[in-house]
């Protein structure tokens, strides 16, 4: 597929079930590698998990966070189990904020985003399917302390790729929003202060 047709098409899909092999993953990933980066700050970390890995980071996410009860502790442990699953592999995405001044954090913050973004138009374009997940993962401070991070670290996103098997799990297609409501020519922006002179 073009590209354009594959960034057209995209959708965040909730269940993704199939494996990617290693070298496909690996391609993708040097895509997140190529985003636009100003004064080669390069400030993205990517800690990658499979299969075998998702126990070590259930017991991260669980470690995080206090609980009340053990019952409460039990129906978390499930829900985390249950919610692991959504995708074969789970790329934690972090960015580490260079704070000498040299780049102002939003711009870091966005060339973390299109690092993010380059890895979904990869995944996608190769007929994969993703699902960035942010959520208390994301913001939990100590989820970031339980995968060895300081503070100056973002977790940005866990973001599942796979090869999506089963159609029931497919997203349907839905409509964008129109390209009038978001986009308008710097006329049309001017012309109320041009008329009024
Ligand atoms: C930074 C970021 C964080 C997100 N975090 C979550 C999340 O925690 N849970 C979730 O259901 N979707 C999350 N999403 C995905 C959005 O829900 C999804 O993109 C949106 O529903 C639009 O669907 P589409 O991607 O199929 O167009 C996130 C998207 C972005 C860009």
């Amino acid at each position: 597929m073009k590209t354009i047709e594959t960034i057209l098409a995209r959708r965040s899909q909730k269940v993704i079930e199939g494996e990617i092999d290693g070298a496909t993953l690996e391609a993708i990933f040097r895509c997140a590698l190529t985003a636009p980066d100003h004064k080669r700050l390069r400030p993205w970390q990517f800690v990658v998990c499979h299969g075998q890995h998702k126990a070590a980071l259930k017991e991260v996410l669980l470690a995080a966070k206090p609980f009340d009860s053990e019952i409460v502790r039990q129906a978390y442990i499930e829900q985390l189990e249950r919610k692991l699953n959504f995708a074969p592999h789970i790329v934690i995405c972090l960015l580490k904020i260079n704070r000498s001044g040299a780049v102002p954090e939003i711009e870091q913050i966005l060339s973390a985003g299109a690092s993010i973004q380059n890895m979904i138009v990869a995944a996608e374009s190769l007929g994969f399917h993703c699902f960035w997940k942010t959520g208390e993962w994301a913001y939990n401070p100590a989820v970031r302390e339980g995968l060895g991070f300081d503070a100056d670290t973002v977790i940005t996103g866990f973001l599942g790729l796979g090869r999506s098997t089963n159609p029931a799990n497919q997203s349907a297609p839905v409509e964008r929003p129109k390209i009038n409501d978001h986009f308008r020519s710097l006329d049309e922006l001017l012309e109320p202060c041009l008329a009024v002179q």
